[in-house]
């Protein structure tokens, strides 16, 4: 049977980077995916305002819609500080078990939370489940369609707190209108535009932050 692309992906990762060196396996996955095969990895360019705004907040509970390869898992918990966390939820079974295999290679397991499920599910039982009283950052990078029903669903289970904050990936590519639309006409969200790239290509594409005003 042959291999996935995220198969092949993780393959790379084994054979070129440093376990225990999660910068070593971000290095890798962006060299495979800018020379060999493109993926929906967050990437370097964006991955650096990730960091910023990850550094800025210093959360301790972060919750990431959309794994995918655990590549922005990984880019998000080497910032965490010590007894912080990161619950990162993913939908399709293959990435998932990807994913797995990447944050372990990466040695940041223990701070990473894989939950598997789709979000709509998963976001209520965060509270009783998995504990959370809430949530200090989100990361939505999942399915443009759940971007504004996941924000809403994350409001309505009391997950967000004065100054929560929330920064969404790919505003213009693949693009997500309709969530644009709703959080910058929110007046509980104080909303910042961040222009970028999509990730490994010269097309333009952007992040949004929403902090949440309570
Ligand atoms: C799948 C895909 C294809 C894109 C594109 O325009 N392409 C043209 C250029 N060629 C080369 C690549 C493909 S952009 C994109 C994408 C990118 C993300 O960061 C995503 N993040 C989360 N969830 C997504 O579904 C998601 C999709
Ligand atoms: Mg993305």
């Amino acid at each position: 049977m042959n291999q996935s692309k995220e198969q092949r992906i993780l393959n790379f990762v084994l054979q070129n980077a440093v376990r225990g060196d999660p910068c070593s396996v971000m290095d890798a996955i962006d060299k495979y995916c800018s020379q060999k095969e493109w993926a929906m990895n967050v990437g370097n360019e964006k991955g650096l305002i990730l960091d910023k705004t990850v550094e800025e907040i210093n959360p301790s509970v972060a919750l990431e819609l959309g794994t995918y390869c655990g590549y922005s898992a990984v880019r998000i918990a080497r910032l965490l500080k010590a007894g912080a966390r990161l619950l990162t939820v993913e939908f399709n079974p293959e990435f998932a078990a990807i994913a797995k295999q990447m944050i372990e290679f990466a040695g940041v397991q223990d701070k990473v939370k894989l939950i598997e499920g789709p979000s709509e599910e998963i976001i209520p039982q965060l509270k009783k489940k998995y504990e959370v009283d809430t949530l200090d950052f989100v990361f939505l990078d999942h399915w443009k369609d759940r971007y504004t029903p996941d924000t809403i669903l994350l409001q309505e289970c009391s997950l967000l707190r004065k100054g929560s904050v929330l920064l969404a990936d790919n505003i213009i590519v693949p693009g997500a209108p309709e969530f644009v639309n709703y959080i910058r006409n929110n007046p509980r969200f104080q909303c910042t535009n961040y222009p970028s790239h999509l990730e490994y290509m010269k097309v333009q594409d952007a992040m949004e932050k929403a902090v949440f005003l309570g």
